[in-house]
């Protein structure tokens, strides 16, 4: 049975992520991490949470810490610490403030817990992801970030939207970048099963549209309510599950790359289809489609441009 820890547990995703993550059933203990000077709010959201276990007849023991030396014997580590950005702004403006945090934050969890599983959200999730690795020295397989696996989610829930279907019956993928240059694979988008370019409804399908919405999904939901919580927390547990539970699925999350798409983006972490389980995350060799191939080339580039520049400020202020 297993032990997940949640740091940045007093904001907004990784409080609320605690709750569906209570409910794996691979799941013994949680540790809540916060920064001192939030001990009451740790205190508080873990009485609330207690009496939710109650109600609910959850079996899950349930702690707080300011300490990150109590991260040891974790076996997933979320990492949700750090600025959010406000309607209008790029995740990308977070990188310098984030990055600082991360990098210190990764340094202590890979001395702390070097065998954990560390899960990144902080965003821009590509680039906390190469800052976690570097700065954590876990190998690459253990280092992974939520990628795209939300905006495949999103994706999804319009598909199955639009042709009226349940949303297990639509399978798609975006990789690259979370955030403006996320690539669709419509080569890899099925429903029930049959190729969606297959499908004489295709040509009628608002791609374009529908992809604009993908890109804006966070910021219309920050605008509208001031972060994004149930889908981003919901879709954290999914992950978390997948690697306790060794279950061995393929997701779209940001992973360390190497050859596996075209050989594009060696040594650049974004979001792959990548096989995930209790050894961590493995991206696959994937095929696409032209297009698509050019437009992953893009999307890794902006990343690597930003994942330099931020390690050479954080190897300057050193
Ligand atoms: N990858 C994704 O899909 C995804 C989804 C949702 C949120 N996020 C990102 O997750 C992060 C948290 O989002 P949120 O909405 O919970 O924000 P929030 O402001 O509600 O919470 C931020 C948390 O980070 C902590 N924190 C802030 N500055 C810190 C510092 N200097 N050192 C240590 N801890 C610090 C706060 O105490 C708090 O616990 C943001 O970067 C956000 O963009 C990513
Ligand atoms: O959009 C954000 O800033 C939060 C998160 O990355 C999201 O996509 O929900």
């Amino acid at each position: 049975m297993s032990r997940v820890a949640i740091i940045g547990a007093t904001g907004s995703v990784g409080c609320f992520a605690a709750h569906p993550i209570s409910e794996i059933p691979y799941v013994k203990e949680i540790l809540l991490v916060g920064r001192p000077g939030r001990e009451n709010l740790l205190e508080g959201i873990t009485r609330d949470f207690k009496d939710s276990y109650a109600a609910r007849g959850t079996d899950v023991a349930l702690e707080w810490t300011t300490d990150l030396k109590d991260l040891a014997g974790s076996d997933v580590i979320v990492y949700t610490a750090g600025v959010a950005r406000k309607s209008g702004e790029d995740r990308m403006d977070l990188a310098v403030k984030n990055a600082g945090i991360v990098a210190e934050a990764a340094t202590t969890i890979g001395e702390i817990a070097p065998s954990a599983h560390l899960f990144m959200i902080t965003n821009p999730v590509d680039v906390m992801t190469a800052v976690a690795l570097k700065y954590s020295g876990m190998k690459q397989k253990q280092v992974f970030g939520l990628g795209t696996h939300l905006d495949s989610m999103r994706l999804k829930s319009l598909i199955a939207a639009y042709f009226k279907v349940h949303v297990s019956e639509v399978h798609t993928r975006i990789i690259g970048e979370h955030g403006a240059s996320m690539v669709p694979l419509w080569s890899a988008t099925t429903l029930g099963g049959i190729r969606i370019c297959n499908l004489p409804t295709f040509s009628d399908l608002p791609v374009d549209r529908m992809i604009e919405s993908v890109i804006q999904g966070g910021e219309m939901i920050i605008k509208y309510k001031g972060s994004t919580v149930y889908g981003p927390g919901e879709a954290i547990a999914t992950l978390v599950r997948t690697v306790l539970g060794n279950e061995n699925r393929i997701l779209t999350v940001s992973t360390y790359l190497k050859s596996e798409v075209h050989n594009i983006g060696k040594g650049v972490c974004i979001g792959v289809p990548a096989l995930v389980n209790r050894s961590g995350v493995t991206p696959i060799p994937i095929t696409i489609e032209p297009d698509e191939v050019k437009a992953f080339q893009t999307s890794v580039e902006k990343i690597r441009m930003n994942t330099d520049l931020i390690f050479d400020r954080l190897e300057k202020e050193e």
